[in-house]
């Protein structure tokens, strides 16, 4: 279980934040995060992932809803990405919001942290209580079927803090997660036999990549026809300042 961390004081300014939801969404999701919860341990070569399920059913389909009235996603450039020569929509949407400051560097581009909707606030500090750790970037991806997807990666970035976990959480459709040693990876032959690791990722769960997952495994959110339903993927990080 990750250690538990008080957050410090001083709460980041929303500034054109959305509709604030309900207050009883607010206080539910703090008391989910208060709650205690059953982690389950991951491990492998490299591989620390804990997995829980932080939100019940009901509370996971009010956020879920609150986030589809709250977030707009990346058009135009910036839903797309640039690979062997040609420019490409990417297989699902995708927006991010941050700390004052912060920017995201993606695909040769830099995206300014959009500030907080209210919802995301209550929902970093829910992540921040169950995981022990503070946050201040968010990347939302939106997968709209079963047909979008996201490619084999790491989020090994210069700009995170490597010690700090990412913290993904999962709302609608559950969705295999796929971890691949970087030694085992394709074209064959492999340097090493490593099996990869799979993970469904439920409505409502909660999963941490501790260090030095992300060093060492790669991880992809595979195209799935028979999981036609929309999912929202939340990964909070902790970035650098430069
Ligand atoms: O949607 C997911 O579960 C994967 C998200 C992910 O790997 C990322 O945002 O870097
Ligand atoms: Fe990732």
């Amino acid at each position: 279980m990750p250690p538990k961390k008080r957050k410090a004081d001083g709460e980041v300014a929303v500034a054109g934040a959305a509709r604030p939801p309900s207050t009883s969404l607010l206080a539910a999701l703090s008391e989910a995060a208060a709650r205690p919860l059953s982690w389950r341990k991951v491990s492998a070569d490299g591989l620390d992932v804990d997995y829980c399920r932080l939100l019940d059913g009901a509370l996971a389909d009010r956020t879920l809803a609150a986030l589809e009235e709250d977030v707009d996603y990346f058009t135009g450039d910036l839903a797309q990405v640039f690979v062997f020569g040609k420019w490409h929509d990417i297989p699902r949407q995708q927006c991010s919001f941050g700390d004052a400051g912060l920017s995201y560097k993606f695909s040769g581009r830099t995206v300014p942290a959009r500030p907080w909707p209210q919802s995301l606030l209550a929902l970093r500090a829910a992540v921040e209580r169950a995981a022990g750790t503070d946050f201040n970037f968010v990347l939302v991806n939106r997968y709209r079927s079963g047909a979008d997807h996201m490619g084999e990666h790491q989020d090994a970035e210069k700009e995170l803090d490597p010690a700090a976990p990412i913290a993904s959480l999962s709302l609608g459709q559950a969705r295999d997660f796929v971890f691949k040693h970087r030694d085992a990876r394709r074209p064959r032959p492999h340097k090493r036999d490593i099996p990869p690791v799979k993970i469904l990722l439920e409505h409502g769960s909660l999963l941490l990549m501790n260090h030095p997952t992300n060093q060492v495994w790669y991880h992809s959110l595979p195209a799935r026809r028979s999981c036609p339903g929309v999912r929202v993927n939340l990964t909070f990080r902790r970035m650098l300042r430069a």
